[in-house]
């Protein structure tokens, strides 16, 4: 197995007036508000911080939010904190930055039992670049680490990595444990027939992943903002779809791959087009082959829908990361409902479903049917690399058990 999930336990630490530092995933939805839509994340971490309060320790918050370059008042953690302290129970202190001589005092008057959380931890680029000075900074802040960051654990960034190396013990939050326990079984031995469904709109970050799903699927779905790449290396026409330029050469390959692999990968065969990006879009059904100029794909269509459908009946085990289409409009949200629907019913029929990422999960919860899934994760890309074989830096970082 190539990611450890005997990691170092936090029932072991010794954390009463220790100053501790969490690395959560709150990388929540927001609406244009800046209001969460989804509080999937935050609730799944509460068992973790409850814990550490319980035990009298000082608990140091960090997350990142959204991609932000640099400094962006819209990407700040600050409207998560009333849900957060409505579910712990006490006041979260934000804090104005993630280091710094401000964060120190606010620490440093912490009480045994106190939550500071720090501001996103993505306004330093030295974070992405997993820089060791900025870790160890993050690092002084505390004397022991928790990592309850399942979503992130795919990325080797300062506050999920490198800031292992300056705490010790550095152990997993139930949250991971939680999500390796279950994932390690279901996903590196599922039972077959064994079905992806990739949608969403981080395409440069999972396409990459599809080569070795390849090696470890029977059915691939493609879907939402994943589907366009695809088309456009078939010489379709896309009209202005979310297209990756530079993956075209890779799509090419990986529709060859699955060819020679014996893998049925499927692809919408029609699509809701816009005339633009927003709610109240004029909007029209197209085969896949053929979208309009001035038009873009932000939905699967019908047919895809029902062939989709189909298919899955066939299987036991399904993973499922990326909506269908832009389900926070309510005009391309008929996909991702629909398949969300087909999972939910095969669930109860016995089928092992689990659907992992922020929003992906987000619009499963917004029909209601969470609880209908055989598991739900906090992370996304997480999942499709553990699945993939590859190892997950935040996890191998930590202590061994
Ligand atoms: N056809 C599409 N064009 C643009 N964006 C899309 C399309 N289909 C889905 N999306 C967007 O993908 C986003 C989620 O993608 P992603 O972050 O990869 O999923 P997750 O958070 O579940 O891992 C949603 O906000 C959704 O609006
Ligand atoms: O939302 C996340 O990933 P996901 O959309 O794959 O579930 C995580 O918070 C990681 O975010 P990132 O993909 O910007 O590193």
């Amino acid at each position: 197995m190539a990611t450890k999930r005997s990691v170092g336990d936090l029932k072991d630490a010794d954390v009463k007036g220790k100053r501790v530092f969490v690395r959560v995933d709150l990388n929540v939805p927001l609406d244009e508000n800046l209001k969460v839509t989804d509080d999937t994340r935050i609730r799944a971490t509460v068992p973790t911080i409850k814990y550490l309060m319980e035990r009298g320790a000082r608990i140091i918050l960090a997350s990142h939010l959204g991609r932000p370059k640099g400094v962006t008042p819209k990407y700040s953690l600050k409207p998560v904190v009333p849900r957060l302290s409505e579910l712990l129970g006490v006041n979260v202190e934000m804090a104005n930055d993630s280091i710094g001589e401000e964060v120190e005092k606010s620490i440093a008057a912490l009480p045994n039992g106190g939550v500071v959380l720090l501001e996103n931890v993505r306004f330093y680029k030295e974070e992405e670049k997993n820089d060791p000075e900025f870790a160890k900074k993050l690092a002084s802040l505390a004397d022991l680490y928790v990592n309850d960051a399942f979503g992130t654990a795919h990325r080797a960034h300062a506050s999920t990595e490198g800031v292992t190396k300056f705490l010790k013990p550095s152990v997993a939050g139930f949250l991971m444990q939680k999500e390796l326990d279950y994932l390690v079984g279901a996903v590196v031995n599922p039972k077959k027939p064994f079905a992806a469904i990739v949608g969403g709109s981080k395409v440069s970050s999972k396409i990459g992943v599809i080569e070795s799903l390849l090696e470890k699927v029977d059915i691939l779905i493609l879907g939402g903002g994943m589907m366009f790449t695809f088309y456009k290396a078939q010489g379709f026409s896309v009209g202005s779809s979310l297209v990756e330029e530079d993956k075209l050469g890779l799509a090419t390959s990986l529709l060859e791959k699955a060819k020679t692999k014996g893998v049925s990968l499927l692809l919408p065969t029609d699509v809701v087009v816009a005339d633009k990006f927003a709610a109240d879009a004029d909007s029209k059904i197209v085969p896949a082959s053929g979208i309009p100029d001035g038009w873009m794909g932000l939905d699967i269509g019908p047919d895809s829908i029902k062939t989709f459908s189909g298919t899955l009946e066939s299987t036991k085990t399904i993973i499922w990361n990326g909506p269908m289409g832009v389900f926070e409009f309510e005009k391309f949200a008929v996909g991702t409902e629909a398949i969300a629907k087909k999972l939910a019913d095969l669930s109860w029929a016995g089928v092992t479903t689990i659907i992992g990422g922020g929003d992906s999960v987000a619009a499963v919860e917004k029909v209601g049917l969470a609880d209908k899934m055989s598991h739900i994760s906090t992370g996304g890309g997480a999942s499709l690399e553990l699945l993939e074989g590859k190892s997950l830096p935040g996890v191998l970082a930590l202590d061994d058990a």
